[in-house]
């Protein structure tokens, strides 16, 4: 079963920090802190005496630049390329760490008075650049807030504080409560819930269980000038717009999230997979396509290209798609008779335990996108997801992976379909590269470039999960076109002085109405 197999493997093999941020690999080549910002413009500095107003009321404040260094590290290639070129991205902000609601109030209330940003800031395991204070200012710290409050079994509804992680709470409600809420993020040990939301992510199971907007019932919410609210606490509504909805995936910049109610499932005990190969990454989009449209949902169905099926599964010439699903047995029997017709018309039967053993052992290892290459100092691996209709995904498959392979220093782009609807579906592209360790930045960029000018070409999104940070800004008015301004019309009204995780989602970094 896939839910349970999780957190009996545990998250990388146990190579991780329980309950607190866990640093990239890269960290360990990382020799002297400088002080010199490599992704921060005018940060703006935190007198002494607001310093003096957060001790007061906060657990603790930390000012010092390898503190800061340390503590806004994230994920992100962006960060490593600068932090290994001897400027980190953001060592000017003070730090601050909170375990209770009333304390995220006061910091904003302090932090609005005076016009100081505040970047909020959980499992930095990002892979934007979100969490980082590109303005300065002050890091508003939410791990230690991660009690779990209550559960209402009847209802199968739980109450968590923002700053749990994710290996946390889902041993805690399969143990006490024999339920999962099926979000299993490649990154579930080193995220938490509020992260989960604020980025609006994915798990591996969400073709049954949804993505995390699907998943959340209601939750609360601090905003700019401290006040707190709650929206969303119904299955469905007819009152209006959904408020609940505007806070998912708004990356910190219009409220901070703190209290989140989410809906779970029943462990399930059962479970299959079937696996099968197809000649070209084209005829297996087709079989995904047929699945999900004859109204099946298995759990997880993901399909490699060529390059991909090599390194995952030693099956170079072959797309192998894995179809995985778990719950009561008639409905999974169903699901698995369904998908099975729909692949045999267009593919051939693989091994399928080997390979379903093969994804289990290996899907929650950090650093994948770099496997089958040898990293250099001027190796630079990073993955680029988005979402497009069915019509559109062949072309955008065999465009994108052509964009990034034409620009110099690219060593291989690749893709897997990860995530599927009745309409479109997720592809989640790698990219690496080898270049001249000055010129990775540019790289990196011109790989950016060439893939996003094909999928806004297309008319399709963005991302599906990791969310915007700094890594998509540039593009976002361009792919929101005639609604962007709708988007910073919202931000204005909620965060007048843009004290709110300024200079992300696409959004003015100009602190100060
Ligand atoms: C190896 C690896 C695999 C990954 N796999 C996946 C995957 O399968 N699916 C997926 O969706 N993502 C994945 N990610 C990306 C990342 O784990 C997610 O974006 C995650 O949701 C971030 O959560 P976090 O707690 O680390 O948040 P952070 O990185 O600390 O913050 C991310 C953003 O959210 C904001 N934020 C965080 N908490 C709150 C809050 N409580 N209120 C308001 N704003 C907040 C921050 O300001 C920032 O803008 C992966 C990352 C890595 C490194």
């Amino acid at each position: 079963m896939l839910s349970k197999d999780a957190v009996r493997r545990g998250y990388n093999r146990g190579r991780y920090v329980v309950g607190a941020h866990t640093p990239p690999a890269y960290v360990a080549r990382v020799k002297e802190t400088s002080a010199t910002p490599g992704l921060q413009r005018d940060p703006i500095t935190v007198g002494a005496d607001i310093i003096a107003s957060l001790r007061k009321v906060t657990d603790h404040v930390m000012t010092e630049t390898a503190d800061v260094v340390a503590w806004t590290r994230d994920w992100w290639a962006g960060s490593m390329m600068t932090e290994t070129a001897g400027k980190p991205a953001t060592p000017n902000a003070v730090v601050v760490r909170v375990s209770s609601v009333a304390q995220v109030q006061e910091v904003m209330r302090i932090a609005n008075a005076a016009t100081i940003p505040v970047t909020v800031s959980a499992g930095r395991s990002n892979v934007t650049g979100a969490a980082l204070p590109v303005r300065g200012g002050i890091v508003l710290d939410l791990c230690d807030l991660n009690k779990l409050v209550g559960f209402d079994a009847e209802s199968q509804i739980v109450e968590v504080e923002a700053g749990m992680f994710g290996d946390v709470f889902e041993e805690t409600i399969q143990r006490d409560y024999k339920m999962t809420m099926g979000h299993w993020p490649s990154s579930f040990g080193i995220s938490t819930v509020g992260g989960w939301v604020a980025c609006r992510g994915a798990g591996q199971l969400s073709t049954r269980y949804g993505k995390i907007e699907d998943m959340v019932f209601g939750m609360d919410v601090v905003l700019a000038d401290g006040r707190l609210i709650t929206v969303g606490g119904y299955s469905r509504a007819a009152v209006g717009p959904d408020l609940l909805q505007l806070f998912i995936g708004s990356e910190g910049t219009l409220g901070v999230v703190v209290k989140i109610r989410f809906k779970l499932h029943q462990l399930p005990d059962y479970g299959r997979a079937i696996a099968y190969g197809f000649k070209t990454f084209a005829i297996g989009l087709e079989a995904c396509r047929q699945i999900m449209q004859r109204g099946a949902n298995p759990a997880a169905l993901r399909l490699y290209d060529e390059l991909e099926s090599g390194v995952q599964f030693g099956m170079p010439k072959s797309n192998v798609l894995l179809v995985a699903d778990e719950g009561p047995k008639e409905m999974v029997d169903a699901v698995m008779a369904i998908s099975e017709k729909a692949c045999a018309e267009l593919g051939d039967r693989l091994e399928s335990d080997a390979i379903l053993e093969r994804w289990l052992d290996t899907r929650y290892l950090t650093g994948k996108s770099a496997e089958g290459f040898t990293p250099s100092p001027g190796f630079v691996a990073d993955t680029l997801e988005m979402i497009g209709p069915w019509r559109d995904l062949p072309a955008i498959y065999d465009e994108v992976v052509q964009a990034i392979n034409a620009v110099p220093g690219t060593l291989a782009g690749s893709a897997h379909q990860s995530h599927a609807y009745v309409d479109g579906a997720c592809l989640y592209f790698s990219l690496r590269g080898e270049v001249e360790v000055e010129n990775r930045q540019k790289w990196y960029r011109q790989a950016w470039d060439a893939a996003n000018a094909v999928i806004i070409k297309y008319n399709a999104t963005l991302s599906h999960h990791h969310g915007v940070g700094l890594l998509r800004a540039p593009y976002m008015a361009a792919s929101l076109d005639t609604a962007f301004p709708v988007l910073e019309k919202i931000k204005a009204a909620l965060d007048p002085n843009n004290i709110l995780n300024p200079g992300k989602l696409g959004l003015s970094d100009k602190v100060g109405a």
